[in-house]
């Protein structure tokens, strides 16, 4: 997505206001997807995933809640395959900033990889122990992705329920502290880069 794309920058920043979530198809082009997946993938058969924990610090806990393995990019030292993604996001931060004042300063993201079956159960992003994290976004990157295959991200929202197709490509942004949220088991493999967009505390 373009900078001087001001048109579709204004429509998400009011979702955003309007309905806590905004969805980006095509955010990232098909290359630079299909480049993170790989990675993604390599990582995995690598064994530089951790299956992923609930909580934070002391309350750091392996539970039945989630089924994916993750591991963080780094921010400070982007790989070249993670430049377009880093790139991508900061217009988006710099414009929210100003159309909804969000004051949002980083962004933290991981890779999250499910195997097929696994899930995470209903829950909000912000934790009780660290309330910085204001915008959740995931960059999904599964190519080919049919609506049966499940893996849906569910949204649980005033108005009911939205489900959102774990496309390649596509960029899902909610607010964290508001949208309780959920995935559904997939019968493929689900790969993402799940990021969030973090205030000073
Ligand atoms: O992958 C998704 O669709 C959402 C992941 C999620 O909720 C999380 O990592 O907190
Ligand atoms: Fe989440």
């Amino acid at each position: 997505m373009a900078e001087t794309d001001f048109v579709n920058y204004a429509t998400i920043a009011a979702a955003l206001r309007d309905d806590g979530h905004a969805l980006l198809p095509q955010f990232l082009d098909s290359d630079t997807v299909a480049a993170l997946a790989a990675h993604c993938r390599a990582l995995a058969t690598a064994e530089a995933l951790q299956p992923a924990a609930t909580g934070r610090g002391t309350s750091l806990q392996r539970s039945g809640v989630r089924g994916d393995s993750t591991r963080w990019l780094d921010a400070e030292a982007p790989l070249p395959l993670e430049q377009a993604y880093w790139s991508a996001l900061q217009p988006l931060r710099a414009t929210l900033n100003r159309q909804l004042l969000l004051g949002l300063e980083s962004v933290e993201a991981h890779y999250a990889l499910y195997p097929p079956g696994t899930g995470y159960a209903r829950h909000r992003d912000r934790f009780r122990d660290d309330d910085a994290r204001v915008l959740s976004s995931v960059l999904y990157l599964n190519q080919g992705w049919d609506a049966r295959d499940g893996g849906h991200l569910r949204l649980y929202l005033p108005g009911g329920d939205v489900d959102v197709v774990p496309q390649g490509g596509t960029l899902a942004l909610f607010l964290s502290a508001e949208i309780e949220h959920e995935v559904l088991p997939a019968t493929r493999e689900r790969l993402s880069i799940a990021g969030w967009f973090r205030r000073r505390t």
